[in-house]
């Protein structure tokens, strides 16, 4: 994972909260006794504020109004973790986050049900007029011809975005007997079943329904997804209601909609911008709004911040979280299982990287016998930071390895197969570059740790630890005294010395494990012997 797990006492990790969040919230951190936790408020800062305050920071919280950009988590030189009290993560610059090897986490289920009953509240509203009229009698108006509503009963709702909210919108709709129709690009006709309602395409849920709600992300696929020639199909006289992400509806056509009398009103809780005080569609009177209202519960509020408050512990002390945002999400009992291999896969990979000079192009890795059975994303991520190590050094982890190395242009495939050549697990990495190839196998030895058992498919036998030195060489009397002298000539100590060779007098490897490191000059003093082809020194 991201980070080292933290013992009592040896470091302080400095939370930053910059959104006003629940106290009660944020009750786990306050109590928690095992880590050194210095909790900072500090909320709505400027940009430029947050900037000058956050290079010390560990941790960083925030709800929907910090936007937490590149040039925030370029100054938190010391930044591990950004916790999101709530569901989107479109104020947070993802790319940055993952790009420094930040992990970001959500709180996805603590305000579903805040947001899903406002969407109700808000459809409701604005079916029968209710901030209007209940305005018009603040002025002291008794008006009841102006506000005339309609009836949700057997009325048609259009969901888009069948997730977490849009399907309790859709269970409380159907409380209200209305019909539903939805679009999601993952709900199945099974699952529209089990929820009693109707699967459509994007133009037949908006061609059929007299009210429209959107519950997706904001993505580059649903952003204006409600626009002019949606609004064209759909009924006279449609309202629509946005509790999810401004930009989903294209606002100006809208509005445009609206002037022209073919939407009856809207409801809306989000803007593009926000705050959307001084905004074109709040002067019209069909629309009723709220300031991004749809998690504020005290519920919701105090799940939300909950949740994340027991991710930033749970990081801490296990190294693994429950909502990650940027990384696969693998079950602890998952993780269990791959664990024991993190640090053989690291080394296969910083064994190879010091084998070439020249750029990875395709790492293909191959996982057979047990470890097949496993979900190996980690692993694979862990071969990655070993051989990105030398130019990335302790920058490269487990959230940014494999963006790192697709962004250099490293194709990068996963093989698994359950037999192991008489091994029960092998892991296999191979490199290829513009003119090389090299492969490198390990195995876990019960009770014996990790060792590499294959170099370029020579048969060896290594324990992957210190300095040691891979020497290709022909297969001729002489060659392995001649090696072993020359190193004793430079005073290097050979611990340990594999040999394997392809046939008798062809190629051949020496795999040596030496007390001291090896300098270039000693390397070259190698090489120089006849019958040696390649010496390298690899430090594992
Ligand atoms: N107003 C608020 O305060 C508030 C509160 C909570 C959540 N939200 C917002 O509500 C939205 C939904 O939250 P959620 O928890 O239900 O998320 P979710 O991830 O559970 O559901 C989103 C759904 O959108 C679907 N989707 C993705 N692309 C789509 C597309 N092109 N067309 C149709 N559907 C698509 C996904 O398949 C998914 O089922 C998010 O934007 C979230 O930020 C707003
Ligand atoms: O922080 C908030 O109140 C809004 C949260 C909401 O928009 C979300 O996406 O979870």
């Amino acid at each position: 994972m991201a980070t080292e797990v933290i013992e009592k006492g040896t470091k302080t990790i400095n939370v930053f909260i910059a959104d006003p969040l629940s106290e009660d919230g944020i009750f786990p951190l306050r109590q928690e006794t095992e880590l050194d936790l210095n909790i900072i408020i500090d909320t709505g800062l400027a940009p430029e504020e947050l900037i000058a305050k956050i290079a010390n920071v560990d941790v960083l919280l925030v709800r929907s109004q910090t936007t937490v950009t590149r040039e925030v988590i370029e100054a938190a030189k010391n930044l591990k973790l950004i916790g999101r009290a709530g569901v989107g993560v479109d104020n947070i610059d993802l790319t940055a986050a993952t790009e420094h090897g930040i992990i970001v986490v959500n709180a996805p289920d603590g305000n579903t049900n805040s947001a899903a009953e406002h969407t109700i509240a808000m459809m409701t509203s604005l079916a029968r007029y209710i901030p209007q009229a209940f305005n018009t009698l603040k002025n002291g108006k008794w008006d009841r011809k102006s506000y005339v509503g309609v009836e949700l009963k057997n009325k048609t709702l259009g969901v888009i975005g069948m997730g977490r909210i849009g399907a309790e919108v859709a269970y409380r709709a159907k409380g209200q007997r209305m019909n539903v129709i939805a679009y999601d690009p993952f709900l199945t006709e099974e699952r529209a079943k089990e929820l009693g309602i109707t699967k459509g395409t994007v133009d037949e849920v908006c061609a059929a329904a007299e009210f429209i709600t959107v519950h997706t992300p904001l993505l580059p696929e649903t952003r204006n997804i409600i626009n002019k020639e949606r609004f064209a199909i759909m009924k006279d006289g449609v309202r629509i209601i946005n509790c999810a992400r401004g930009g989903i509806i294209n606002e100006d056509d809208l509005y445009d909609a609206i002037v022209a009398g073919k939407v009856a009103g809207a409801a809306l809780d989000v803007f593009v911008e926000e705050p959307a005080t001084d905004h074109k569609l709040l002067t019209l009177p069909q629309v009723i709004a709220t300031p991004h209202l749809g998690a504020s519960t005290v519920e919701a509020q105090e799940s939300v911040a909950v949740d994340v408050s027991n991710d930033i512990i749970k990081f801490y002390k296990t190294g693994t979280v429950t909502n990650p945002v940027n990384m696969p999400s693998i079950p602890k009992e998952k993780l269990a299982q791959v664990e024991p291999f993190f640090a053989l896969a690291e080394k296969l990979g910083k064994f190879l990287i010091q084998v070439t000079e020249e750029g990875i192009q395709q790492l293909n890795i191959s996982y057979a016998g047990e470890v097949a059975n496993f979900d190996v994303r980690p692993l694979t991520a862990n071969a990655i930071k070993g051989l990105l190590s030398t130019n990335h050094g302790s920058h490269v982890n487990d959230v940014n390895a494999r963006y790192l190395a697709e962004r250099i242009g490293m194709q990068i495939n996963e093989h698994k197969t359950t037999t192991a050549k008489g091994f029960t697990n092998l892991i296999t990495v191979e490199i290829i570059t513009e003119t090389e190839k090299h492969t490198v196998a390990g195995t876990l030895l019960n009770g014996l740790g990790a060792r590499i058992v294959k170099v370029e498919g020579f048969v060896v036998d290594v324990v992957p630890e210190g300095n040691l030195l891979y020497i290709k060489n022909q297969d001729k009397p002489g060659s392995i005294g001649r090696v072993a002298t020359k190193l004793a000539e430079k005073d290097i100590n050979i611990a340990t010395m594999q040999v394997g060779r392809d046939h008798v007098g062809g190629s051949a490897v020496m795999m040596l494990a030496v007390d001291n490191e090896v300098t270039t000059e000693d390397l070259v003093y190698v090489a120089q012997l006849e019958n040696i082809d390649e010496v390298k020194a690899i430090s594992l």
